[in-house]
């Protein structure tokens, strides 16, 4: 039944894809962070008209050069017909049809006539942009699936477009599990505080999909039909819905019974990962034809999050029409033991430049303090081991700019 862990990472990106939602338009400032649902393409010539780069004289012939007008950005320059004459330019504005060469304001001077001299810079850098220098009409700049971000944002604006084709922003729910969680107050007396509830929203907005309080619900009381009413009800409202706990076959543990009643199929039930190996991902027909999908994430809060990233991570990428999620290769700095015929993910700390990896301490599958001290994972794969100095593929932790400096 356990599928293996690469195998599971592609099943759940598969059955994103497919299910990936229709194309819509969206405005350009609410673009960020959606996916480009078809390719970006230059609408005209970039820049569409030779622009100056400098603020000067536009001139023709030989100097000096009497001044017959100006043009400023924004304007349709007149062409210069006649040798020997100049127009004012400013940074920004076209370039007239006749001019030869433009020379910098503070590289020339007037005599009292007004006739202007100077040398046209011979830089590195011409002082004029040609039409297509950047992009010729119709070029593609981005390809399908290129995720939104300012940039592209900003080159989408200097093409001209007003809005984007994207593809839409998966809706998540969450649903906690588990009558020992407490939602406040410190822990004991066999109690424990419900650390999913808080932080699994955070990892959903980090991989893409929107997710609101309303959509956060539990601890769901511990018997089959508080299950059931609960995952009807945020099925009905979200594409994804995330499980905590409840994975395994305990006395109290519903989600399989759930499943079954839902009349679920499974895509992926428990995975030879270690740890969190009894994560699962299923689908279930939506109202509008559509699925919908549940990602049971186990109990354990490290388990959990690594359901996220093994699971969750590809399959919002699919639903998005992102590529799939890919492992970076780092240099191990010390030895991670390999888990048999599983795959085991390590915690560990990159070092600042990204290219090596240290295994962090306190990485117990019922602990965050060292995912909340790491960068991700280094992969060791079945039947292998990993010792300092080997290169191993790395899962990174969704952590957006900033975090974990
Ligand atoms: N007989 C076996 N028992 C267990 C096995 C096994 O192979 N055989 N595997 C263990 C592993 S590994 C995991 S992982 C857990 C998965 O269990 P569930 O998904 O059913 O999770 P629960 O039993 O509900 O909880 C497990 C553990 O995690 C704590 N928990 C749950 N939710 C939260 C939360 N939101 N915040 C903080 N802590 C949470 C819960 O109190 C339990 O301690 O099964 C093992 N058992
Ligand atoms: O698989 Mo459990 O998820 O090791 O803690």
């Amino acid at each position: 039944m356990s599928v293996d862990w690469e195998e599971a990472r592609e099943l759940a990106y598969a059955a994103g894809r497919a299910a990936a939602g229709a194309a819509e338009p969206v405005a350009l400032p609410d673009a960020d962070g959606r996916t480009l649902a078809e390719p970006l393409r230059a609408l005209t010539d970039l820049p569409a008209f030779p622009t100056s780069s400098i603020d000067g004289w536009a001139v023709r012939g030989p100097k000096p050069w009497r001044p017959v007008g100006r043009v400023l950005a924004g304007h349709v320059a007149p062409p210069l017909t006649d040798d020997g004459t100049c127009v004012e330019i400013a940074t920004g504005a076209m370039v007239p049809v006749g001019a030869e060469a433009l020379v910098r304001v503070e590289a020339s001077t007037r005599d009292g006539d007004g006739l202007v001299s100077g040398e046209p810079r011979n830089g590195y850098v011409p002082e004029w942009r040609q039409p297509g220098e950047e992009a010729h009409k119709d070029e593609e700049l981005l390809p399908v699936g290129t995720a939104i971000d300012p940039a592209v944002i900003g080159v989408a604006a200097t093409c001209g477009y007003e809005s984007l084709n994207v593809y839409p922003r998966p809706r998540a729910g969450l649903l906690v599990f588990g009558d020992e969680l407490l939602t406040g107050g410190t822990p004991g007396a066999g109690r424990v505080r419900d650390s999913l509830g808080p932080q699994v929203p955070g990892w959903l907005r980090r991989l893409g999909a929107s997710i609101d309080a309303s959509a956060v619900a539990g601890p769901v009381q511990d018997t089959l039909d508080a299950h059931l009413t609960a995952l009807r009800e945020a099925l009905s409202k979200s594409e994804l819905v995330c499980t905590t706990g409840g994975t395994m076959h305990g006395p109290v543990d519903h989600l399989h019974p759930t499943l079954t009643e839902l009349g679920a199929e499974y895509l992926v039930n428990t995975v030879a990962v270690r740890p969190g190996f009894p994560m699962l991902l299923a689908r279930v027909p939506g109202p509008d034809g559509r699925p919908r999908f549940l990602a049971g994430l186990p109990g354990n809060p490290q388990s959990a999050v690594i359901a996220l990233i093994t699971l969750v991570s590809p399959l919002l990428a699919g639903l998005q029409g992102r590529p799939a999620p890919r492992l970076a290769t780092v240099e191990l700095t010390g030895e991670v033991r390999g888990r048999g015929g599983d795959t085991h993910l390590a915690l560990a700390r990159l070092d600042h430049d990204g290219r090596s990896a240290t295994p962090v301490g306190h990485v117990g599958s019922a602990m965050l303090r060292g995912l909340s001290n790491a960068h991700g994972f280094v992969v060791v794969r079945p039947g292998t081991e990993a010792a300092a100095g080997d290169l191993v593929p790395f899962l990174p932790l969704p952590l957006v700019t900033g975090e974990r400096p």
